[in-house]
């Protein structure tokens, strides 16, 4: 592209001030900063943790207050722990509160609320004379070797703001210049404020255009959807100019949960919102109609799919098998996910069904691979931030650790995808790390039973407004949300056993929580409570919700690749994020080794910009007083949750055995079923406490209830503090 075709902006300053060495310091007003900016130091490790090696001991950070009011919590100081310690790859961030700034009372909308963006565009026009600027260092101002290794840095200086005006921005577009791409391209990028290409943009969107098939590696949250997305949508405008009838579609990417299809299909459509004329796109996944997604199918230029669905749709109607065979790209996304177990047969299905050579019916079935067609037209495009343990150990058998080296994992993607060139293009944009840059790794050290009294902590603690728990059953996700709920914290459930709706109703709901909203009928802003999602790993892969600042391991992830994934749900793109683990006493040293082995390769190579093994997983010191002092309110909030279970449960039982008892023609009798079903083994514990829990009264539910509002209306002492912890 020419300069001549170049939309230009005048690029503002980054305005990047230098780190400073020392803050001091006791005359500064206090303010309110977040967990992570406090100044943590470790002391001695307590004797329990003894085999805790390399967690290097609890963390005291003094002279903090911590101040709940309202709903609002905050860190509250004075001292230059806000600063920074100057070794620190965390230095600021850019939503923390100016000095001067006031903790806002609870009835107001705290000052972080206010859009960054309009904040951002305001201090451009008028640059605060020198002794008003802040002077802690902002995200924005950090030193330049986290601005060098940081792919989002330049986003800082897009200017934001009204969409209104969107389209009369001009941006200086000339860093997507070396990919070649058309000028509509270009400019309906530019409408999305990218500046730069990410890293995984720049180098594999010229591989994908030259006609090359593509592995590609990088880190959680650093545009690889993009990475595929657009040069699918060029080929596809390429496409326009050249032919004038439809040619079926153009690409099937495969992904492997419902939301992350959806939220592919919205991010390209997002991508081509600026294009005079769009490519159809259409998401096909379960829990949708399959009816519906037909009909879309057939005018589809662009399909997202999940491996189940779209099978059974390919499977069902040879139309649709025979527009797939002339897809120019085929693409997997989380592809070690896609290819494990569980989704790995339906995907396997359908690259047989598209490989398979001659008439698309029935008798397909008996074709082998043998037939797969020669030299097909196709590229394939695989992505991930992870790649190779999962595969390696499809190969080696369940359970098993193999020693397989990337090229043998990279063997077997090229035999199961039948890739059309004979060594696809590997290209690992994230060779030092697969973990974001601006994620802070902390641990908190608990009571195997005490998980949920740590976790309620941890939420009410800190000041962050968005938090992501993962867990790793279905049924601790059915427990964990009804137990937060009732102690007054916004929470959400999402995990594969809930319909569709609920799941995206919980997502929406997750994703408006914290956001400021018009109450019409009082006619004033209405600032939602920060929402917490409990999810388990189907919210791991790919999910990009804004504004997730922590992600709680409560339970520990399963492998390494988990943990990248699930933290990687936070701090993306350009922005911060902390990841918290939640460990037993005899966690903590396989959790110790499975963060190490995520950190293994970046310390090996010993690259710039490596944490050093000090910093990788700092252990998190929460108050002990504090905890104390919320334990009661857990405890009855359990008793509640415990009990609203059982009995729901217990409905369904009774449900499910009268059903049984009517079908054999017997009288149903609950207590009789329940003693005949009493025996003493392994479980009856569980199920004497669900009996126990079933049988408490509606009237004891109600003084539960009421004891439990007066416990979360009561304030808690916290004793570092004049001021105290007040409601969940
Ligand atoms: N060039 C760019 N400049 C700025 N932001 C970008 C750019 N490309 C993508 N983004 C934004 O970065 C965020 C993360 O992108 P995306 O979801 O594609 O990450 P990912 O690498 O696929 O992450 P994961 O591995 O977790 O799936 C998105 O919100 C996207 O809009």
């Amino acid at each position: 592209m020419g300069p001549d075709k170049k939309r230009k902006f005048s690029k503002p300053q980054a305005g990047h001030a230098k780190r400073r060495k020392t803050l001091a310091v006791d005359s500064k007003p206090k303010r309110a900063v977040r967990a992570d900016q406090l100044l943590w130091k470790t002391v001695d490790v307590p004797e329990m943790f003894d085999d805790a090696e390399g967690f290097f001991g609890l963390e005291v950070v003094e002279g903090v207050d911590i101040v709940k009011e309202g709903d609002k919590v905050q860190f509250v100081t004075a001292v230059s722990g806000t600063s920074v310690p100057e070794e620190s790859e965390f230095e600021g961030f850019e939503d923390s509160p100016k000095e001067s700034e006031e903790i806002s009372p609870p009835d107001q909308p705290p000052a972080e609320t206010k859009p960054k963006a309009k904040k951002a565009k305001k201090a451009k026009k008028e640059p605060p004379p020198e002794a008003e600027r802040p002077s802690e260092s902002t995200a924005k101002d950090d030193d330049d070797s986290e601005l060098e290794t940081n792919v989002f840095s330049k986003i800082h200086e897009v200017p934001e703001g009204n969409d209104d005006d969107d389209d009369d921005v001009e941006v200086d577009m000339s860093q997507w210049e070396p990919l070649n791409l058309s000028p509509e391209m270009i400019s309906t990028i530019a409408r999305l404020k990218f500046l730069t290409p990410t890293p995984i943009q720049s180098r594999t969107i010229p591989e994908i255009l030259e006609g090359h098939d593509v592995i590609g590696k990088a880190a959680t949250g650093s545009g690889k959807t993009l990475a595929f997305g657009i040069p699918i949508v060029e080929r596809w405008l390429a496409r326009q100019v050249t032919t004038e009838t439809k040619t079926g579609p153009i690409a099937l990417v495969l992904s492997p949960t419902r939301e992350l299809a959806h939220q592919i299909s919205d991010h390209i459509k997002q991508l081509c919102a600026g294009l005079k004329k769009s490519p159809y796109i259409c998401s096909v996944t379960g829990g949708l109609a399959v009816v519906k997604q037909q009909r879309q199918l057939e005018k589809a230029d662009i399909i997202v799919g999940t491996p189940g669905r779209m099978w059974e749709m390919i499977s069902s109607s040879s139309a649709t098998l025979a527009s797939l065979r002339g897809i120019s790209f085929l693409v997997i996304d989380e592809a070690d996910r896609l290819l494990k177990d569980g989704h790995f047969k339906e995907a396997e299905e359908i690259l047989n069904a598209l490989d398979r050579a001659g008439p698309t019916n029935e008798d397909d079935e008996e074709s082998s691979d043998d037939e797969k067609t020669p030299g097909h037209a196709r590229q394939t495009l695989v992505f991930s931030a992870t790649f190779n343990k999962n595969l390696q150990q499809k190969l080696a058998g369940k359970g098993r650790y193999n020693l397989m080296g990337d090229a043998e994992s990279l063997e077997y993607l090229l035999k199961k995808l039948n890739f059309r060139e004979e060594r696809p293009k590997y290209i690992d944009a994230s060779p030092v790390s697969q973990m974001a840059e601006n994620l802070k790794e902390g641990l908190v050290l608990c009571g195997d039973m005490e998980k949920d009294l740590y976790l309620y902590a941890v939420l009410l603690l800190q000041p962050t407004r968005r938090a992501l728990v993962f867990t790793n059953s279905i049924n601790s996700v059915r427990r964990i949300t009804p137990l937060l709920q009732n102690l007054g914290l916004p929470a959400y459930p999402l995990h594969s056993d809930m319909i569709q709706k609920a799941r995206l109703r919980s997502i929406e709901r997750f994703k408006e929580s914290g956001s400021k909203q018009q109450d019409a009928a009082a006619n004033k802003n209405v600032n939602k409570a920060a929402g917490i999602l409990i999810a388990t790993d189907v919210a791991a892969r790919g999910l990009d919700i804004p504004g997730i600042d922590l992600v709680i391991h409560y339970h520990v992830p399963r492998s390494a690749d988990d943990y990248v994934h699930r933290s990687g749900r936070t701090a993306r793109a350009a922005s911060s994020g902390v990841s918290v683990l939640l460990c037993g006493p005899k966690e903590a040293v396989p959790t110790q080794r499975l963060v190490a082995k995520v950190h293994a390769a970046a310390e090996a190579k010993g690259a710039a910009g490596t944490k050093r093994k000090s910093e990788i997983v700092h252990t998190i010191d929460i108050d002990r007083r504090i905890v104390a002092r919320l334990r009661e309110r857990v405890v009855l909030a359990k008793k509640l949750t415990d009990a609203a279970l059982a009995k729901e449960k217990g409905g369904k039982d009774d449900h499910w055995m009268r059903a049984a008892a009517e079908e054999l023609g017997v009288e149903f009798d609950s207590d009789e079923f329940e003693t005949v079903g009493t025996w003493s083994g392994r479980g009856s514990g569980r199920k004497q406490k669900e009996k126990e829990a079933r049988s408490v009264s509606k009237a004891e539910m109600a003084q539960m209830r009421a004891a439990l509002r007066e416990l979360l209306g009561k304030r808690v002492n916290t004793g570092v503090s004049e001021k105290y912890l007040a409601l969940g």
